[in-house]
């Protein structure tokens, strides 16, 4: 039979004899005692809740469901222990007869046991128990019993789930509900203990501290202490319930506060502190009913202490994660919260608006000056791509996209062009400031210029500049854009094999590109610029797409007008750009691309235009760039004469330029390490004063000095090129025979504004004049400079032995001379053959089998008795053996050679020859008529022997080409064998 009854305040066993009920009244002693307020709510003056009827506070435990628990077991009054009742002291309520709580309602508690000063709302459904509850307050008696459910024998508590519990409840009747109830109820009292029990005061103290600590670390915490104080409120501890209520905001104050009264509560009463700790601790319905059953004050604080610091730990262990994570995300939370600041920041002041209205502003304004010539169609390209951007989140890739297009749509000169200059004569003055000779091109550039003055446009032609590197076909390029007054572009399509650079890439592919045409004009700013492409015969031969097809939609006067690059997407007018196109080798270019080009070729320069080209443009524009002054420096014309002939033999004059920039470097290096040596004055050295220094650096003074190291020339430098400089180099002269003995050290030169005085008064003027350093180049230590001569294997031979004979070619990087030589392998009747090396093509080996073949037909002819070609092995080699080489020209020179060794007669000196022979011995024309010339006259040839059918092409050449040459122009090899074999 169950005996006990749950109170709020006093706690009770089934086992514990009965006894007087008021001890649990004397603890309630104030007015403010719950249980008198539970007593009062049930009477129906409950002003807590106004659900009352639904919802009865209890000193029990919540069933947490809507089902109502069954009252099904009526127990007995329990009995309090005598003790108690007697130590009672308190108030007693008139209104209570002990006997009416004899007999209480056992409510089962599922979850947790009901501590001492607790409430815990129940939800009573059942109209039963209503009635139950309704008839014990009518007998003045509203108390329940609350008791903690036992787990089912086998289970383990830790596992079952609550709503299992809450189910089985539900299900449990009579005996079998009273079985699993435990046998602690809270309707009892404490073991009497001593309050000043030291060990339990220092117990209670550590469950304090242990409460203020985890309140501190733990929020969680701090609203379970919340919701727990609220009901402590009611009971005795009625400030804590306030303060409690207050730290719903959980501040640091009144955190405080709640720390403040759980000191209080340490105070005076041990055994609630106890059951505080267990009540707001987690632990589990095992423990906590473990805490409710021992009655022994200290076992009871231990026991809290345990719960509490277990919670400590966990509340630690939930601080350390929160930290972690915090930390984790709390940099990008920073970066991203000061990026918002700037923003709001710029906007505010009004140095960043909104990103797509300024991007949009900003292309607006682009593209507003060009707006009356932008084509209509582009405008509407635009207005669209605008409208479309606003839309676009900025974040998205295709915002990018759009902006990078608007970025290029607007930045392109629409209909914004330069004024062309068409005066042939400035144009003429232009070209000839930029560069030497090339006569018949700048004359051919002038008329392409009239022809444009005339029309007033020089649109619809492309210049091909073609010839051997270096013979300044982009520097002309260069010169006629300056000419036109058309900006200047140039881009190289050597090698370029992807059409993509010309055409674009369509806008869909991540990192797209406009084509390079879209590009130039970006850059330039104009819509007519001069583009130069470069190397146009090295075009690639591309794996997607054609580039010479791409190049012909690109140059061709037809079809450029409505260009049409993927990137773009909107057909652009390049019809008044002038494309001017280089290349080395003419037949390189595809054909159709070459129909619709004007070919104007450069065939390189002889060493009388190398000399003036380097004298008065290499050497001047080299002398600027290092920094020298003319005074300072004097190549002598033997000396660059050397260099031209003896380093520098080709076509083309950029290894020039290289070496006289070498020679200029050097000499640069000279003056300042000289410079240098002088500020350290010493014993027998000349030393330039600081006053001399200053002087000369005004300009005025041009005195020299030349080191007594180099050898000063005796001719006069060349008088045509610079005044100074000749006036100058007479001064070197005058100044060499007044220095006698000093002239091994220096030299000193006048200032040219004072030559007449040095004539009349030397004395007067040495005194006056300050030193310039000046370094002298001359052929004698030319090599000190730029090193050993090179060798070329062009000229191998001083005098051609029999067998040997000179031939000329032509390559990409211009003329050049070569020999033919013929030697025998083995003699023997019948043993007639011809033997080939030297990397010869296959049309050079059908070339020397016809020179055989002709060879030994004249030979025939000429002498009927010689059997040399029928008995004898024959060996042809044309050096250099690594060079590969191929074309028929070199047929006549073949012959020539076979028939030299067979006749053994060496040909004449200084002679060199180029034709095609037929089997018959006929001779056909050849090509690069020019740079054969050129290149004959750089090694010295004086006897030329060409096709007839070439003697219009020589003809056309300049003066000074020709000149000196003695050239025959033959049809038949039997002229050719007259002129080498004449004695
Ligand atoms: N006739 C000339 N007068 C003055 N300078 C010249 C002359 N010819 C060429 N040069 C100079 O030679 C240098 C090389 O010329 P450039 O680069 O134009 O040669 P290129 O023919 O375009 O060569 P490549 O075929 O290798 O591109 C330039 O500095 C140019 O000024």
């Amino acid at each position: 039979m169950l005996k006990a009854l749950s109170s709020s305040c006093l706690r009770l066993r089934f086992h514990s004899t009965p006894s007087s009920l008021p001890s649990h009244l004397r603890h309630g002693t104030d007015s403010n005692s719950p249980l008198l307020r539970v007593l009062d709510s049930l009477r129906g003056s409950n002003r807590r809740n106004p659900n009352f009827c639904q919802r009865l506070f209890f000193c029990s435990d919540s069933t947490d469901g809507s089902e109502p628990v069954e009252p099904e077991t009526e127990a007995k009054r329990p009995e309090v222990e005598e003790a108690e009742a007697k130590s009672s002291s308190a108030i007693v309520p008139t209104v209570f007869r002990p006997e009416d709580y004899l007999t209480v309602l056992a409510l089962p508690l599922p979850h947790r046991p009901l501590f001492p000063g607790f409430y815990m709302p129940i939800y009573v459904k059942d109209p039963k128990l209503l009635a139950a509850l309704v008839e014990s307050r009518k007998r003045q008696a509203p108390y329940a019993g609350a008791f903690l459910l036992k787990d089912e024998p086998g289970t383990d508590p830790s596992v079952a789930s609550g709503s299992d519990t809450d189910k089985n409840i539900y299900e449990l009747k009579g005996k079998e509900l009273f079985n699993r109830l435990n046998e602690v109820g809270t309707l009892a009292q404490d073991k009497p203990y001593n309050k000043d029990d030291d060990v339990i005061k220092a117990t209670s103290f550590e469950v304090i501290s242990t409460l203020r600590d985890v309140l501190k670390t733990s929020s969680l915490w701090r609203d379970h202490v919340q919701t727990y104080t609220q009901h402590i409120g009611d009971f005795n501890y009625s400030r804590l319930a306030d303060f409690g209520a207050a730290i719903s905001g959980a501040n640091k104050l009144q955190c405080q506060q709640v720390l403040e009264e759980l000191d209080h509560i340490g105070d005076f009463n041990y055994s609630r502190l106890a059951d505080f700790g267990a009540a707001i601790s987690g632990a589990n319905k095992l423990q906590c009913q473990q805490v409710l059953e021992e009655l022994d004050v200290y076992k009871r604080l231990k026991l809290t202490l345990e719960l509490v610091k277990k919670e400590m730990e966990i509340s630690k262990i939930q601080e350390s994660i929160a930290k972690a994570i915090e930390e984790k995300i709390s940099g990008e939370q920073r970066r991203y919260l000061l990026n918002e600041q700037l923003k709001a920041i710029k906007k505010e002041l009004g140095l960043e608006t909104d990103d797509k209205t300024a991007l949009s502003a900003k292309f607006r304004e682009r593209i507003e000056p060009n707006k009356d010539r932008c084509p209509p169609h582009v405008l509407q390209v635009i207005e669209e791509e605008l409208t479309k951007l606003q839309l676009l989140e900025a974040s998205s890739s295709e915002f990018n996209v759009t902006r990078n297009y608007l970025d290029w749509l607007t930045a392109l000169p629409w209909g914004n062009y330069s004024d062309e200059n068409f005066d042939v004569l400035r144009a003429q003055k232009i070209l000839d400031e930029d560069h030497y000779g090339l006569t018949d091109i700048k004359e051919r550039i002038l008329e392409f210029i009239a022809v444009g003055k005339l029309r007033g446009t020089s649109q619809g032609k492309i210049i091909c500049l073609s010839g051997p590197p270096g013979v300044g076909k982009t520097s002309i390029g260069r010169s006629i854009a300056r000419a036109l007054n058309r900006k200047f572009y140039r881009f190289s399509v050597g090698g370029l094999s992807d059409v993509a650079e010309i055409k674009g890439h369509r806008r869909t592919y991540i990192g797209a590109m406009p084509g390079k045409m879209v590009q130039c004009l970006k850059n330039v700013g104009t819509a007519n610029p001069l583009v130069l492409i470069d190397e146009i015969d090295k075009l690639g031969r591309g794996h997607a797409g054609d580039p010479a097809s791409a190049m012909l939609e690109l140059l061709d006067p037809e079809q450029n007008a409505n260009f049409l690059d993927h990137y773009l997407d909107v057909p652009i007018d390049l019809s008044k750009v002038l494309f001017v196109c280089t290349a080395n080798v003419v037949e390189m270019i595809p054909n159709p691309l070459l129909d619709r080009m004007e070919v104007v070729a450069l065939a390189g320069y002889i060493t009388d235009e190398k000399m003036h080209i380097a004298r008065d443009y290499l050497e001047k524009t080299t002398r600027e760039a290092c920094g020298i002054k003319p005074e300072q420096v004097e190549v002598t014309d033997a000396a660059l004469l050397a260099l031209i002939e003896n380093y520098c033999r080709e076509a083309g004059v950029r290894n020039l330029q290289k070496h006289i920039e070498k020679i200029y470097r050097k000499i640069a290096l000279r003056l300042v390490r000289k410079g240098a040596s002088s500020e350290l004055p010493a014993a027998g050295d000349h030393v330039v004063g600081p006053n001399e220094v200053k002087e000369e650096s005004v300009g005025e003074s041009a005195e020299t000095v030349v080191e007594a190291e180099t050898e000063v020339v005796s001719e006069p430098v060349d008088s045509g090129s610079n005044d100074m400089a000749s006036e100058i180099s007479i001064e070197i002269d005058t100044t060499q025979k007044d220095h006698s003995v000093d002239e091994k050290q220096h030299l000193t030169n006048q200032p040219t504004d004072s030559k007449v005085n040095v004539e009349t008064d030397k004395k007067e003027e040495s005194e006056a004049s300050k030193e310039v350093e000046k370094v002298l180049v001359d052929t004698a230590n030319l090599s000190d400079f730029v090193g050993k001569p090179v060798f070329h294997a062009e000229r191998i031979y001083e005098h051609t032995p029999a067998g040997v004979v000179m031939g000329l070619a032509w390559t990409a990087l211009g003329g050049s001379t070569l020999y033919i030589e013929t030697t025998l392998i083995e003699q023997a009747e019948g043993k007639g053959a011809l033997h080939l090396t030297g990397q010869l093509g296959d049309v050079m080996k059908e070339s020397a089998q016809i020179a055989h073949t002709v060879a030994r037909a004249i030979l025939l002819e000429k002498e009927p008795e010689n059997t040399f070609f029928a008995n004898s092995k024959l060996h042809l080699h044309v050096p250099a053996g690594a060079t590969p080489k191929d074309g028929p020209s070199a047929g006549c020179t073949m012959i020539t050679s076979l028939l030299s060794f067979a006749m053994k007669k060496p040909v004449r000196k200084d002679l060199a020859m180029t034709g095609e022979v037929t089997l018959t011995g006929k001779i056909l024309p050849i090509g690069g008529v020019k740079e054969k010339t050129i290149a004959a006259r750089r090694n010295d040839v004086k006897t030329i022997i060409f096709p007839s059918a070439n003697k219009r092409d020589f003809d056309e050449l300049a003066p000074n080409v020709k000149e000196g040459l003695e050239v025959h122009f033959v049809d038949d090899f039997n002229q050719i064998f007259d002129l080498a074999f004449a004695d």
